[in-house]
């Protein structure tokens, strides 16, 4: 499913945090949307979930996201948060399995469908071993997959992800890097990620956006977006860039 925003202004506390931002993500595509801290990328995945007010058009495949009711667009997209609310107590299965939500009848419990997905993406994610483990007994980057699968027990057609990788460590990067990757293949996914590790970024999306200071500073391809220039001009890092298998950009710090 296409993901377009159009002209997409957010207002936070009195002050302008997104202004004219315009995306188009081709549906089956992974964009990743990059920047410094404080950009507005996480708004940006927030005002598509219309979980902040925003003024400017948000469509899915051609229809407008603000009138659909949260249920139903809870079955077209699914949301991993950088920082979610885990309660504590509550398992890894019984947290996964609210992922299953928009399909419980109102007043009603989960089929055995809903258990039998949940099982699979435990599964698909390596958190079988996990299952019974309360939230709180976890460690940062279990926590952040379990986060992710929760996700994708909601078997949406748009997966929205918020700094997916941060707290993995690299193997772990690479593994959910690749799943995602694979899903979307193999489902058909539309994937939107923020991302803060620019090589990762360019090695997975097909195309970047770039958010400075509330603003669209550029979009395309990895090669386009991830130059030397930029990532001084916006992020003031001083990096070398050489290009990778298949052309993508490998960033490296540089010393100044
Ligand atoms: N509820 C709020 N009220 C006022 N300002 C807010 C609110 N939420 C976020 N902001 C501000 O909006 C700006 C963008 O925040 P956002 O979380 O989208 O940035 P980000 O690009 O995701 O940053 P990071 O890389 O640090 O996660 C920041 O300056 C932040 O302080």
């Amino acid at each position: 499913m296409t993901v377009s925003v159009r002209a997409l202004d957010v207002a936070l506390g009195g002050r302008q945090v997104l202004e004219g931002v315009s995306v188009e993500v081709p549906a089956g595509s992974w964009t990743a949307v990059i920047g410094p801290n404080g950009a507005g990328k996480s708004t940006l995945l927030r005002a598509v979930l219309g979980l902040v007010p925003s003024r400017g058009e948000i469509t899915l495949a051609g229809a407008d996201l603000q009138s659909l009711k949260p249920r139903q667009r809870a079955r077209l997209v699914a949301y991993a948060p950088q920082s979610p609310n885990l309660p504590a107590g509550m398992t890894v299965y019984d947290y996964t399995l609210l992922g299953r939500s928009p399909y419980v009848p109102h007043l009603g419990r989960e089929s055995a469908r809903d258990r039998a997905i949940t099982g699979e993406v435990l599964d698909r994610l390596g958190l079988t071993p996990f299952a019974d483990r309360p939230l709180d007994h976890l460690s940062g980057g279990e926590r952040q997959r379990v986060v992710l699968a929760r996700a994708l027990a909601q078997q949406t057609s748009v997966l929205l992800l918020d700094e997916p990788t941060t707290a993995l460590d690299i193997g772990h990067q690479q593994q959910v890097m690749e799943l995602i990757d694979r899903l979307r293949l193999s489902d058909g996914l539309t994937v939107v990620t923020t991302i803060h590790d620019l090589t990762l970024a360019g090695q997975y999306a097909d195309g970047l956006v770039l958010i400075s200071g509330g603003r669209v500073a550029a979009s395309g391809p990895p090669g386009l977006v991830l130059t030397r220039d930029a990532v001084e001009e916006h992020f003031d890092a001083r990096v070398s860039v050489t290009p990778g298998p298949g052309g993508r950009p490998i960033l490296s710090l540089e010393r100044p």
